[in-house]
């Protein structure tokens, strides 16, 4: 009973804001002689409402039902396990239930979900839903409000359902939208329905550690304190460096873990050396789908696919962009799945505050975040993305120079100073993260205020999900991308996501290139030749390494004179010594 108090307290909404009136509108339209027409014409304004703040976290206000609600208050008296009573009276609206098509219609407006397939499943308008519609397990749903998820967001109100009820699904939903919930929670249940089942069930497969570390933590958040008979827990595992030795020398059993969460390499490496089966997996999810079935991991992710060999596998694909060669990929895999595509497919999160600046050159750059930073821009935490290691170490360097509390972050540094630098970042003692395109996806850095592209990403997908480390769980970001002239071809698709997401761009920095142009650029390579990152002139770098060899050297006579003095000395003893 007072898990639901507790779900049921979240919802409140001042009964007087805009959306909250509107909805009602909608509502009582239904009763109306004209309700078809009222009813268009409060969701054009509701359109018109949403499209200015497509937030997923807070603007999602519903119908008030509260007859039906007090209606099924009635029926279920007998068990009293729903909270449907309070909050009518102190400005608070019921958290819906979806019981039809055209609640799920009205709701999905709200969010602008696209939902395709065959029997598409109603969504769950709140966590109470899971309980009317699923017999939702207390313990979970414990774990989710001790963890302050009290309302679903779009993607988990369309997720949940559709795996719960055994099917396969393609999502797309924006950065920061709460999809790792939209998979853990049904995949919990899942895996809790099935105890009798021993081994693995669950696989979750992210294309980096970081992202992988992250899914396992929030895991164990939801799953602490669910066991089975005899006590046995519901065991999940990252599939680390140290856990693959394990099962390799067979210290721990393969069959012990539920659910597994690991990179693509990782795991093939188990299952070739046959030390891990997955012949049980049920539930095969790929987080960051569209990078798992780009060309670095296809083939890896492809024998993952052929070592589930459970007939009943169900499969999920989930990312913040799924361009349409994945969706190809997706249906020719999977069986019979559902569409799900929350918000504009091709635009970034409309929290995120995107502005282009144009620096003419690579020195522009950096005087284009010095200057950010003496306007007041650079409000910490900032993340800045570039494009090669040797890049992203030479920044680290120029900014350490100008005393900035920053670090870096890139494959050559190892797993242990990673996550220290991450959580350091995530402290608030580092205020600056460098980093190259290993953090630009899945990893959920709460409050980063600017994301700074210091290099043109190279895709309108790499874009969206760098930008995307800012305006997590409905909170604003900004996003500010540095190019020079040699970027003008490579920053057409971000003024398309840009376009698409609603944010302005000049109209000097959309002007059509020339054939003559764009070969030019080509010729230039842009990616390939960019100039070196450094304020400093030639001449004076030049000055500093002499300066600094004529130190060395200084150093190293002074230590030869030392020498040189301690063996004249140590002669000089023996000799009067033997005298
Ligand atoms: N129902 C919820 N209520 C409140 N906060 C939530 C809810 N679900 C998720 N969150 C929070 O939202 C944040 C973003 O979630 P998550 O990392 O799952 O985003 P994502 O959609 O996977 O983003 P990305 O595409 O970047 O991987 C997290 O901090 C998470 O704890």
């Amino acid at each position: 009973m007072d898990i639901f108090r507790v779900l049921t307290r979240g919802a409140s909404v001042k009964k007087d804001t805009n959306a909250a009136k509107q909805l009602r509108d909608v509502d009582n339209s239904r009763n109306d002689e004209n309700s078809e027409q009222k009813s268009s014409n409060n969701l054009i304004k509701e359109d018109v409402q949403i499209t200015k703040e497509l937030d997923f976290f807070r603007n999602k206000r519903i119908v008030n039902r509260i007859e039906k609600q007090k209606e099924l208050e009635n029926k279920t008296s007998a068990e009293p396990t729903i909270n449907l009573t309070d909050n009518t009276d102190n400005g608070t609206i019921p958290k819906p239930i979806i019981t039809n098509k055209e609640e799920a219609r009205i709701l999905r407006n709200t969010y602008k979900g696209n939902i395709t397939g065959n029997d598409v499943p109603l969504p769950i308008g709140s966590f109470d839903d899971l309980i009317t519609r699923f017999s939702f397990d207390k313990r979970l749903l414990n774990n989710l409000i001790d963890n302050h998820f009290t309302e679903p967001t779009p993607i988990q109100s369309e997720a949940i359902p559709i795996a719960l009820l055994d099917r396969d699904i393609v999502a797309c939903a924006p950065t920061g939208s709460g999809k790792t919930m939209a998979f853990l929670i049904p995949l919990l249940q899942q895996i809790i329905d099935e105890k009798k089942v021993v081994g693995l069930k669950g696989l979750i497969i992210s294309p980096t550690k970081e992202l992988a570390n992250q899914i396992f933590l929030e895991c164990v958040k939801l799953s602490r304190s669910i066991f089975f008979e005899k006590k046995r827990p519901l065991q999940v595992a990252l599939l680390s460096k140290s856990l693959s030795a394990k099962l390799k020398n067979k210290v721990i059993s393969n069959s012990k873990y539920d659910i597994i969460i690991s990179t693509p390499l990782r795991l093939i490496d188990v299952v070739r050396n046959e030390s891990l089966d997955l012949s049980k997996v049920k539930h095969l999810i790929f987080d960051e789908a569209d990078k798992l079935f780009d060309k670095t991991f296809v083939e890896q992710t492809d024998d993952i696919l052929s070592s589930c060999t459970d007939p009943a596998l169900r499969k999920s694909m989930f990312s913040a962009t799924i361009p349409s060669s994945v969706e190809d990929i997706a249906q020719s895999l999977m069986n019979d799945p559902v569409r799900v595509v929350i918000g504009h497919k091709e635009a970034a999160n409309s929290n995120i505050e995107q502005k282009l600046i144009f620096c003419g050159n690579e020195e522009g750059k950096l005087i284009a975040i010095k200057q950010l930073t003496q306007e007041g821009e650079f409000k910490p935490p900032v993340i800045i993305f570039l494009e090669s290691i040797t890049r992203a170490k030479a920044l680290y360097h120029e900014m350490m120079y100008d005393r900035l509390n920053v670090d870096v972050i890139h494959a050559e540094r190892t797993t242990i100073q990673r996550n220290k630098i991450i959580e350091r970042f995530k402290s608030g003692e580092l205020w600056c993260l460098i980093c190259t395109d290993v953090l630009a996806r899945g990893v959920d850095f709460k409050g980063v205020n600017l994301v700074i592209n210091y290099d043109v990403p190279r895709s309108s997908q790499a874009y969206v999900h760098r930008i995307g480390r800012t305006g997590r769980a409905g909170r604003k970001g900004k996003a500010i991308t540095l190019y020079t002239k040699q970027d003008a071809l490579a920053v057409k698709p971000i003024i398309n996501v840009m376009k698409q997401s609603g944010c302005e761009v000049a109209e000097w920095m959309d002007t059509k290139l020339t054939k003559r142009e764009k070969e030019s650029i080509k010729k230039g390579k842009a990616h390939k030749d960019r100039l070196q990152i450094s304020t400093v002139p030639k001449v004076d770098k030049l000055k500093r390494k002499r300066k600094n060899e004529m130190i060395n050297a200084s150093k190293r006579r002074k230590e030869l004179e030392k020498g040189n003095k301690l063996i004249s000395k140590h002669n000089k003893e023996n000799s009067d010594g033997s005298n």
